[in-house]
């Protein structure tokens, strides 16, 4: 096994990065090579300069696509926006293109990607398309949750050179649409391979593995068949974890790792690959460190900050932030990060529809939109059709706020977004680096603003421990800039948040909003219960700082504008809770119980 190590990590600190906050110079994005000197077919690198503006390779396509080209199997770690799309797409091209006779499409699939989500899957279609442009005779397409079956099935049945795929439709086309022809796949590649896995995709992945007679013998497989070409299968993320070892144990056979440093891999497992060795199997598995104390490949650009926001102030702090954003620079694209599909839902019409104005309250006629930006909305629970509208908006649209669930975290490449924010925080520091990662992309510069409680600070320490350190947000200087009744507040100094006058004034105003809307109440209702019930599902390390029972629910149903924690769900959720203390009551008093007990016989 190769490893190929990415360029050296800047070691510049957070706060350098805030006082000399600019584009990342070229050359720590771009390798000082061309794309022909790579091995590109001519026509490949005329249609990556011309139609898509790329002049050099970065980095990681200069490192990958060398080894990709020569047939290698390969594990690519590289940071979010380096360009890993094109680095497993063109190798593939440059092949298919070379084939004599021409590849036609009665042939099949060649090569199938495999991705997490179905907005990554029409991105990297789109891609392909534009990649294609010069090479009419392969043909791109895709097949995803949420799209009609038989038209799919038509399109497999013409067939289709490069498929790209979610994996639980790819499935269903292998098990029964039989004019699927794959016997001539020479290509698996698993873009964001590590939440495929997380997704629960993991049993998907190995039937369609099975399926695809590419899973490796000795790992439980059923198929091993002899294929007319060599297998060549990639495995690509900014974040590898042991899931990934599981993967890649089962798909690559004697690896070239790229960007993968000394620290994630154990030293026994680098084994110096010798060329007559290139065809043996992987003898033994590439075994990352755990993730936990794995560093994570950030751009050294992006800005990362964390907001301090006692619970109940989060909503009227997320919206005074917006507006100061918005306010300091009309034209900017802003995607903002909900744990639920709920949380999203409410937010979104929140935001659409909360009209305000801070200095005459009374006076309906002079109220304004709060929020002077275009917003839109994604998540899972969306309609297709609806998911596809808003991606397509949010690519094109030059300002706007996104709000979504970690349905956008994975893959997407929207162009020119200024700022991530995390108002609900990620599930771990992974899905941290890839939210993020949809800005600062390609040396752009970009910002990030984590939301936390008082009582959450210690995952700073968490992402500590990846190597990702924020600074504090000067959260107390923004409020200060809102004039609230014709009068900035100057010079009073406001110790504590919730009790800064455009915070009480602003919390009320949202309240009565919310009072007043019966279907606003309805949407704040179910997000507190949905919110509650995925901060319990907090995993791992984190159910130690994200603790329920640390929570003031109050204070939670303040952050969704209402005056009282809903009574349904707080009810049964109080009846859980405190189950949950009497039960761990229980525990310690009992052994003291039957001693007492003891005593008294
Ligand atoms: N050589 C290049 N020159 C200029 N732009 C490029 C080049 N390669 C890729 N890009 C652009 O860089 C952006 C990021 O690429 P891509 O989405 O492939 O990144 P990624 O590494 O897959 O990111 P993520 O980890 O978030 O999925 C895209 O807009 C892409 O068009």
């Amino acid at each position: 096994m190769v490893k190929i190590t990415e360029k050296k990590k800047t070691t510049t600190t957070n706060k350098e990065k805030m006082n000399n906050n600019k584009k990342e110079p070229e050359s720590e994005i771009f390798a000082s090579c061309s794309f022909s000197s790579l091995g590109l077919h001519p026509s490949l690198c005329d249609q990556l300069r011309d139609r898509m503006a790329f002049e050099a390779p970065t980095h990681v396509q200069a490192q990958a696509i060398p080894v990709i080209l020569a047939g290698e199997h390969v594990l690519v770690n590289a940071a979010t926006g380096t360009g890993k799309t094109v680095t497993y797409l063109a190798p593939v091209i440059h092949h298919l293109q070379d084939y004599t006779p021409r590849i036609d499409r009665s042939r099949g699939t060649f090569a199938l990607v495999l991705v997490p989500t179905r907005e990554l899957c029409m991105q990297v279609y789109e891609i392909l398309q534009k990649l294609l442009h010069r090479f009419h005779w392969i043909v791109p397409g895709y097949v995803m949750g949420g799209e009609s079956r038989s038209k799919e099935k038509a399109r497999l049945r013409k067939g289709i050179s490069i498929l790209v795929a979610t994996p639980g439709r790819l499935l269903d086309h292998l098990k029964n649409t039989s004019s699927f022809v794959h016997t001539n796949l020479r290509w698996i590649i698993f873009d964001e391979a590590d939440r495929i896995l997380e997704l629960g995709f993991g049993k998907e992945i190995e039937e369609i593995l099975d399926f695809l007679g590419s899973r490796k013998s000795g790992s439980g497989s059923k198929g091993n068949e002899v294929h007319e070409f060599k297998r060549q299968n990639l495995l690509l993320s900014a974040t590898l974890n042991e899931k990934v070892n599981h993967l890649a144990k089962m798909s690559l056979e004697n690896p070239v790792l790229i960007g993968i440093d000394d620290k994630k891999v154990q030293p026994d497992t680098l084994l110096e690959r010798k060329g007559s060795d290139m065809n043996k199997e992987m003898e033994q598995p590439i075994k990352m460190t755990n993730s936990s104390s794995a560093d994570y490949n950030l751009p050294a650009q992006l800005v990362q900050r964390y907001v301090k926001v006692p619970c109940g102030a989060r909503l009227v702090v997320l919206l005074s932030i917006l507006k100061h954003l918005f306010e300091r620079e009309a034209s900017q694209k802003i995607v903002l990060f909900f744990s639920t599909c709920d949380a999203v839902d409410f937010h979104y019409s929140l935001l659409s529809e909360f009209q305000w104005s801070p200095n005459s309250q009374s006076d309906a006629e002079h109220k304004q939109q709060f929020l002077r930006c275009k917003t839109l909305r994604l998540h899972g629970n969306m309609k297709q059709e609806d998911r596809r509208t808003t991606f397509g908006a949010f690519q094109t649209e030059k300002a706007a706020l996104l709000l979504s669930t970690d349905v956008a975290s994975r893959g997407l490449d929207f162009p020119k977004v200024k700022c991530i924010i995390q108002y609900d925080s990620p599930g771990d520091a992974t899905e941290y680096v890839h939210r993020v990662g949809r800005t600062a992309r390609l040396g752009q510069r970009g910002d990030s603003l984590l939301f936390l409680q008082p009582i959450e600070v210690d995952y700073l320490q968490d992402l500590e421990k990846h190597g990702v350190s924020l600074a504090e947000y000067p959260l107390m200087k923004v409020l200060d800039s809102f004039p609230l009744y014709g009068q900035v507040p100057r010079g009073k100094k406001f110790v504590s948040i919730d009790l800064h006058p455009w915070v009480l004034t602003l919390q009320k105003a949202l309240e009565s909003f919310i009072l007043a809307e019966p279907k606003m109440k309805n949407l704040a209702k179910d997000a507190f219960c949905s919110w509650v019930r995925a901060y319990t599902a907090h995993r791992g390390e984190l159910k130690g700082i994200f603790m329920v029972k640390k929570l003031h629910l109050g204070h939670v149903a303040k952050s969704f504008a209402l005056k009282e924690q809903p009574s349904l769900v707080g009810k049964s959720f109080q009846m859980q809770t405190k189950k949950r203390k009497r039960d761990q009551k229980q525990k310690q008093k009992g052994p003291m119980r039957k001693r007492k007990v003891a005593s008294k016989t």
